[in-house]
């Protein structure tokens, strides 16, 4: 089984019951595809997606990693999801609404391979430092859609009355040295909304977002990926620096901005030249 190194900048939920959004996964070059069996599938379809989840990722997504987003801890099908997906060829498994460490550490087991953990109640939330601490977790995805719902949120509210979840799931990732991922932009043509979403998690330190539709990887890509004025940016930082504190472009930088830069142009040397990822 390969897990990658590298955060997915990517990350595209499907409903694994439409049989034509995982055909058309194969080649759309997300970082890492979602096949979704909670709340994007009917009732009646939850056993049939299971069935078309396992088989899906066993064909494999191409260059893209693959996931299966299974029920929630108090859900009927969770045991049967669990127990289908520890044997899948999925790269991840994706687990909702998760609040507490301990049962997370259930799943984790039983699953046996990294678990991607959904932070999308206030319990989840306040509980995301422990929860990312669980051996065998790859990363902290927030869902800002549930989340908003039970913090009570009025539908004109936006994300800045989540800021203080979204910081502690970057925190929380941060401190346990595992991905972080935003959540999903709703709006399906919005470009220009999207793109400055995208910022703003980047800007928050989030690693990459979810996406829920194919016009959205191309935005999330650029976003979350350095861009060349910062690639620029940083290698004319290493290039000037002599060491210590200094004078550079009209502010203080020391050692810890020369380590920061140079951090990111091996992000994008890794990403460019990573087989996990469509560079
Ligand atoms: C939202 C959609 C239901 C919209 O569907 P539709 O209007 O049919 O889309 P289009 O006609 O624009 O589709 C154009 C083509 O693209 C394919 N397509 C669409 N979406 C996807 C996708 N996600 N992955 C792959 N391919 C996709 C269509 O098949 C069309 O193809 P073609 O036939 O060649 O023209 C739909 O986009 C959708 O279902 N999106 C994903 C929904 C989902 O998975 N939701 C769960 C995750 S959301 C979440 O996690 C929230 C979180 O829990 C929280 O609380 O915040
Ligand atoms: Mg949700």
């Amino acid at each position: 089984m390969t897990t990658a190194r590298l955060a997915p900048r990517t990350a595209l939920f499907l409903p694994a019951s439409n049989p034509r959004a995982i055909e058309k996964a194969r080649g759309l070059g997300a970082d890492l595809v979602i096949l979704d069996l909670e709340d994007a599938v009917k009732q009646a379809d939850k056993v049939s997606a299971r069935v078309a989840a396992v088989e899906a990722v066993g064909q494999g997504f191409a260059a893209s990693l693959s996931a299966i987003r299974i029920n929630a801890i108090d859900t009927a099908e969770h045991g049967e999801d669990v127990a289908a997906i520890a044997g899948s060829s999925a790269n991840f498994a994706v687990l909702p609404k998760a609040e507490s460490a301990e049962e997370v550490a259930q799943v984790a087991r039983a699953l046996g391979k990294p678990l991607l953990v959904m932070i999308e109640t206030p319990r989840g939330v306040l509980g995301a430092a422990e929860i990312a601490a669980v051996p065998g977790l790859a990363g902290l995805i927030i869902g800002t859609n549930d989340l908003a719902a039970s913090l009570r949120l009025p539908p004109s509210s936006g994300r800045a009355q989540m800021g203080v979840s979204l910081q502690s799931v970057v925190l929380a990732a941060r401190a346990a040295g595992v991905w972080a991922l935003d959540g999903v932009f709703n709006k399906l043509d919005d470009p220009q909304g999207l793109a400055a979403e995208c910022r703003e998690g980047r800007a928050l330190g989030y690693d990459g977002k979810s996406l829920i539709h194919p016009n959205q990887i191309a935005i999330a890509g650029q976003a979350f990926g350095p861009s060349e004025a910062e690639l620029a940016e940083a290698r004319a930082l290493v290039a000037a620096a002599t060491g210590g504190a200094e004078r550079y472009d009209g502010r203080m930088i020391e050692a810890m901005h020369v380590d920061q830069a140079r951090a990111l142009l091996d992000r994008a040397m890794d990403y460019a030249g990573s087989d996990d990822f469509l560079a």
